[in-house]
């Protein structure tokens, strides 16, 4: 596990521990019953592939720990309504405040402001979080492989489809494909694969084409990172992949829906 990954984590128990101590998991899971109702992340994907379309999954991101601050003027209802213009599918919203200058309140306001099935992007690790994530409005969340055993990955999954949400399970590698896709037999997981080096940060499109030759074929994947330049859409295009996990270029434009609709035009 790279460091960086070890850190998050690290971290994540210790907002679990403290969280839990206010609000025990008890308490959490029976407030479900009065949640909203979800909007389906999946299904949004794949409406927009049935019609020929790419499947954008646009990030409202305001900084990252491989490029800091992104969006200094960060307005994350802006963001959406932008997003859902430039003809998004979907939302990713980053919830994590001590490395990516996240926050649960993000997710609100963006949901809010917009139709958009909205991914929690956090570190999961625990079934407490999986049950604030369906609280705070999330239709999706995200089950990192790298950061979780066989048997965390797959029960935190299963909790997840239980309570109504979709499931990304995100991959770096042959070896967490593999274990990924063992999950999927038994589940309805949507697999993507992050090009991002979690070690160096260094970005490839090659891990998801590598990646790719994995999957059965007619499976949906997602690929996530690094897709900066229309160059980037039609090489993924190209090889069949037609489902986009995009922050970083969506963040640094004027108008984070405009800069989609160019991107993918
Ligand atoms: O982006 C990072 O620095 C990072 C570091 C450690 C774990 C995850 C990280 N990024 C999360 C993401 O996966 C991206 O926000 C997402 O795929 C969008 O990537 P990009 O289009 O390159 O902003």
């Amino acid at each position: 596990m790279s460091d960086i990954l070890k850190k998050i984590l690290a971290r994540k128990v210790e907002e679990i521990t403290a969280r839990s101590g206010v609000v025990s998991l008890r308490e959490l899971s029976a407030r479900v019953a009065d949640a909203s109702p979800v909007r389906g992340f999946v299904a949004a994907l794949q409406h927009k592939i049935d019609a020929a379309m790419p499947a954008v999954i646009a990030e409202v991101k305001k900084a990252s720990p491989s490029k800091g601050v992104i969006r200094p003027d960060f307005d994350p209802a802006a963001i959406a309504r932008s997003y859902e213009s430039g003809g998004a599918a979907c939302l990713s919203v980053l919830t994590d405040v001590d490395f990516f200058q996240g926050a649960d309140d993000y997710l609100r306001q963006a949901r809010a402001a917009c139709t958009l099935p909205v991914l929690r992007k956090d570190f999961t690790i625990d079934a407490y979080q999986v049950y604030e994530a369906r609280l705070l409005g999330a239709d999706c969340i995200l089950l990192i492989v790298a950061a979780l055993g066989d048997a965390a990955l797959a029960e935190l999954a299963a909790l997840a489809l239980d309570l109504g949400m979709d499931v990304l399970v995100e991959v770096h590698d042959a070896e967490e494909m593999q274990r990924a896709l063992v999950v999927a037999e038994s589940l309805p997981v949507l697999i993507g694969v992050n090009n991002r080096n979690l070690r160096t940060f260094a970005v490839s499109l090659q891990t998801t084409l590598d990646l790719r030759e994995q999957m059965p074929s007619g499976r949906l994947l997602v690929t996530e990172s690094g897709i900066l330049a229309p160059a980037d859409v039609a090489l993924m295009r190209g090889h069949g992949i037609h489902a986009f996990l995009v922050g970083e270029a969506f963040m640094r434009a004027p108008d984070p829906g405009s800069e989609l609709q160019r991107l993918f035009a």
